[in-house]
């Protein structure tokens, strides 16, 4: 049995032709939604990815600002930049990139951002916004995951759904966002003493580890479905994931390639809160009466 691809740049391309169509009626009504993203360092890494998102930006219509910071910048001087997009009224959306340089507290320029523009979904507010099912702006990788699996038709509901990976960006929110849809959820990491125990028994396995082939097909049961997180650099730059696809490809019902897969909707989800701040923001000044 061969597994389906899930093409996550054709359903990314889908829901941006939507987005982009929203954000014309917002245009129409005087308002631009705008993404302010602020890089402090020099990865070479996240300036592919940021860039990525200023090109998304512009081909939906919205706008974008790029805020470049030294690596020697301080915790103080960040907080004062957030702080000025917190109040500006272009600004609907601010995304610090992560990582940051390792003298600057992460907890503290995170919890800086106003809740209301955290297009990342990375504030506590907004986590446990997500935790209570409640409307909050979700974490834009594992948002795009639950796209996804939409697209294809699953219901995710009475699954079981394995998640390697318990960071604060990926894994955590992911499991959270599976337990929200009715799934059981275990979730497996660094300490986890046996991994094939636990993945052999997914019916839905989200492998976001960051270990290259992590994932072989004796990890893989029988027509699961496979969503590849993990983004690994190989000698000569070429793109993996986490999981051996090659291998599990034969195995699998459903596997997500690298690249071309949760990349494209993890961007295109952060087009989604844009939009959805943006909005926000008419919704306020009308509540405030003032404009
Ligand atoms: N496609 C996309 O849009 C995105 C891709 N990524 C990629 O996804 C991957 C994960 O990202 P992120 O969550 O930020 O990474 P982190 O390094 O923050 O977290 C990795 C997690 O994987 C666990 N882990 C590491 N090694 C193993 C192992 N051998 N077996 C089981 N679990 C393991 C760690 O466990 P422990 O907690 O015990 O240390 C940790 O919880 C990376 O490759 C990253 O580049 C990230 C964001 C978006
Ligand atoms: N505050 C913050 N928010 C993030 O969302 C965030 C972050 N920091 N730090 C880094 C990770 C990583 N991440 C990716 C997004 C898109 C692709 C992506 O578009 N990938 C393409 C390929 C890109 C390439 O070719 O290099 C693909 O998979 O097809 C990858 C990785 C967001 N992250
Ligand atoms: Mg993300």
């Amino acid at each position: 049995m061969a597994a389906e691809l899930i093409d996550g740049k054709e359903i990314a391309r889908k829901k941006q032709d939507h987005i982009g169509s929203e954000v014309q009626k917002l245009k129409a009504e005087g308002i631009t939604p705008g993404l302010a993203v602020i890089l402090a360092g020099n990865n070479q890494a996240s300036r592919t990815y940021v860039k990525n998102k200023q090109k998304t930006c512009d081909k939906l219509g919205m706008n974008s600002m790029l805020i470049e910071l030294p690596e020697s910048v301080s915790e103080q001087e960040l907080i004062r930049k957030i702080t000025e997009l917190n109040e500006s009224e272009d600004i609907h959306g601010i995304l610090v990139q992560l990582p940051l340089p390792s003298h600057i507290n992460e907890k503290a320029i995170i919890e800086a951002i106003s809740p209301d523009k955290d297009v990342d979904g990375f504030h506590p507010i907004n986590i446990g916004r997500m935790m209570t099912a409640q409307d909050a702006f979700i974490p834009c990788t594992p948002a795009g995951i639950i796209e996804m699996l939409d697209s294809i038709g699953t219901d995710i509901s009475g699954k079981h759904v394995v998640v390697i990976g318990r960071s604060n960006i990926v894994g955590k929110p992911a499991g959270q966002l599976f337990l929200n849809e009715d799934a059981t959820v275990t979730y497996c990491h660094s300490k986890t003493a046996d991994l094939k125990e636990y993945t052999t028994r997914a019916d839905i396995l989200v492998a976001a580890a960051g270990k290259a082939k992590l994932i072989t097909k004796d990890h893989v049961k029988n027509g699961a479905i496979v969503i590849d997180v993990g983004m690994n650099r190989k000698e000569g730059g070429k793109l993996c994931g986490d999981v051996d696809f090659e291998a599990v490809k034969h195995k699998a019902g459903f596997i997500t390639p690298v690249p071309g897969g949760v990349g494209p909707m993890t961007i295109t989800m952060l087009m989604h809160n844009t939009l959805k701040a943006a909005k926000l923001s008419i919704s306020k000044v009308k509540s405030n009466g003032r404009h």
